[in-house]
């Protein structure tokens, strides 16, 4: 491999490449009150390339990027941008990393969907004035000139909501580089920017990322997604637990060989189910003519051991019938059958008291408890049990909690660490952990490893089939059609709120899936073009 080097701490100074360097941040070390999160940590950025940051959950990918931001303080640690020294420790704050030239793009894009794409660049850097009121024609002409030179195919006065999600994300991008300067000296970060698309949305986002480095933008990108990052990526930084594990300059390593540096060791393929389980067949949840918000007739039987895949098109219904089984929408017509009776749930709280539990898509909005210990969110199912004459028994929360952590593989301090403190993929196994531990009969997930490493993917996915293997019936939701592909029984494909193709498992690839899944995409086009 040229200029490539693979593991160990030497190669954590990529000395030679210091000159040339856009960032160069250098024996970066922080603590978290006894949680070594970053350690010694050393990299090269070069001008003009897409380098991306790899490594597990909580190996201090985003505690790089945070103090990078002027979020988090160093403890130790050296920086410079395009040669210009930073003091990590004293008094670099966001203000300052702004003006050094470092710009943050992250999962969240931080636009308003309702306001147009002009007003959200001027949100971001003020409105040009014409005496006392705005000048609309000139914020106009710029943004519609940037629009043009990130190849968007959108007028400055388009609303963000009408812009399908990869727009959306360049969007967000061209706003953070609107005060570019002629030589690119800014640093475009991106944390997991493609974590909420699906894969053709993520290929033109990527291909137009390319396209920036290309023409001189230096770009830092975090993804777990490995075959995307290997398509667009020059450079890469290895991490494992806080350190450098390997630095990859100007190559093209392997899958497996980025895998086997994150985690230390060779990991498990993330295999397919193969077939059909050949659980216990008999059916136990059933929704019949389901309509409310974009369904349009859902008809669907699961049964108790399966594991049955929803994929389709963002807005085709996915996560809607989830949200409708959990009580959480009303259905506006359509009956539901659960273990042989009917159905209805009023509330979330029907859903749970029938044995139905949901993991959503925004583990951190919807389903945990930030500021609240680990301990204190796995207690949260299981409320009633853990409760006696109106105590809460902390000895045994935290016995259980322990317990948990350990058989959930969850990286984390201990169960009194806070849940804001863990990596997103420790979170996620917590959020299903506290759902597993109820032992529902059915288990609804949305979107089970958005953010979650390939190593921590593998053991959810067991996770999962242990589950099923035991008789729980699983629905889930995925963009990824991977993983659809790894852990599904059945799929079924949704297009425009109806059911359009079901595949069991082992009859299509994950390219068969993915075509199948875009050919509604083109239908759907093709009917829209015919009504315009
Ligand atoms: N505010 C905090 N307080 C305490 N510990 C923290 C805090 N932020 C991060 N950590 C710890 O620092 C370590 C590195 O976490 P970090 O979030 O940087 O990992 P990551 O590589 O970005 O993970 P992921 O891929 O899951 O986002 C982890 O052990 C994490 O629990």
């Amino acid at each position: 491999m040229t200029n490539a080097v693979i593991g160990g701490a030497s190669a954590a100074s990529p000395g030679d490449l210091e000159t040339a360097a856009a960032l160069r941040l250098a024996h970066l070390s922080k603590d978290f009150s006894g949680t070594r999160a970053l350690d010694d940590v050393s990299l090269v950025v070069r001008p003009g390339t897409v380098h991306a940051l790899l490594g597990g959950n909580g190996s201090g990918k985003s505690t790089t990027i945070k103090i990078l931001a002027g979020v988090y303080s160093a403890d130790a640690g050296e920086l410079e941008i395009f040669g210009q020294p930073f003091d990590l420790q004293h008094g670099y704050t966001p203000t300052t990393a702004q003006a050094a030239g470092t710009r943050f793009v992250h999962q969240d894009l931080g636009l308003f969907e309702d306001l147009s794409i002009e007003e959200n660049f001027a949100l971001d850097n003020g409105y040009p004035r014409r005496g006392p009121g705005i000048d609309w024609r000139t914020l106009r002409r710029r943004v519609n000139a940037l629009l043009g030179e990130y190849e968007l195919d959108a007028r400055a006065e388009t609303p963000v909501r009408e812009l399908r999600p990869s727009d959306r994300t360049m969007v967000a991008i061209a706003r953070a580089l609107q005060d570019q300067d002629e030589d690119n000296r800014r640093v475009l970060v991106l944390d997991e920017p493609t974590a909420r698309l699906a894969a053709h949305e993520s290929e033109v986002l990527l291909q137009r990322v390319r396209r920036r480095a290309e023409l001189g933008q230096t770009v830092v990108i975090v993804s777990h997604r490995l075959r995307e990052v290997l398509a667009v990526a020059d450079d890469f930084t290895i991490y494992r637990d806080g350190r450098v594990a390997g630095t990859i300059v100007d190559d093209s390593p392997t899958e497996d060989e980025l895998i086997q540096t994150m985690a230390g060791r060779a990991v498990k393929a993330l295999r397919p189910t193969g077939e059909a389980s050949s659980g216990d067949r008999a059916p136990v949840f059933s929704v019949s003519g389901l309509r409310g918000g974009p369904l349009r007739g859902i008809d669907f039987t699961v049964h108790r051991g399966e594991i049955l895949g929803l994929a389709g098109l963002v807005g085709s219904g996915r996560s809607s019938i989830l949200k409708v089984i959990f009580g959480e929408h009303a259905a506006e017509a359509g009956s539901m059958d659960f273990d042989g009776t009917p159905y209805r749930p009023k509330n979330i709280g029907d859903a749970m008291a029938a044995g139905i539990g949901l993991v959503p898509e925004d583990r951190a909005g919807e389903a945990a408890f930030l500021e609240r210990t680990v301990s204190e969110n796995l207690a949260i199912g299981t409320l009633t049990d853990n409760w006696t004459h109106g105590f809460m028994p902390r000895g045994r929360e935290r016995r259980r909690a322990t317990d948990l952590i350990r058989s959930f593989g969850v990286k984390v301090a201990g169960p009194d660490a806070l849940f804001s403190a863990m990596s997103g993929g420790n979170q996620q196994k917590v959020v299903i952990a506290r759902w597993m531990q109820r032992k529902p009969t059915l288990l609804l997930l949305d979107e089970p490893t958005q953010g979650v490493d390939v190593m921590s993917r593998a053991d959810i996915y067991d996770i999962i089939r242990r589950a099923a293997a035991d008789g729980c019936a699983v629905v889930v939701a995925s963009s990824d059609l991977a993983e659809i592909h790894a852990l599904c029984d059945r799929t079924l494909v949704l297009s425009r709120g109806e059911i359009s193709d079901e595949v069991l498992a082992g009859e299509l690839d994950v390219d068969g899936l993915t075509s199948l899944v875009l050919r509604e995409k083109k239908m759907n086009d093709a009917s829209t073009e015919t009504r315009s």
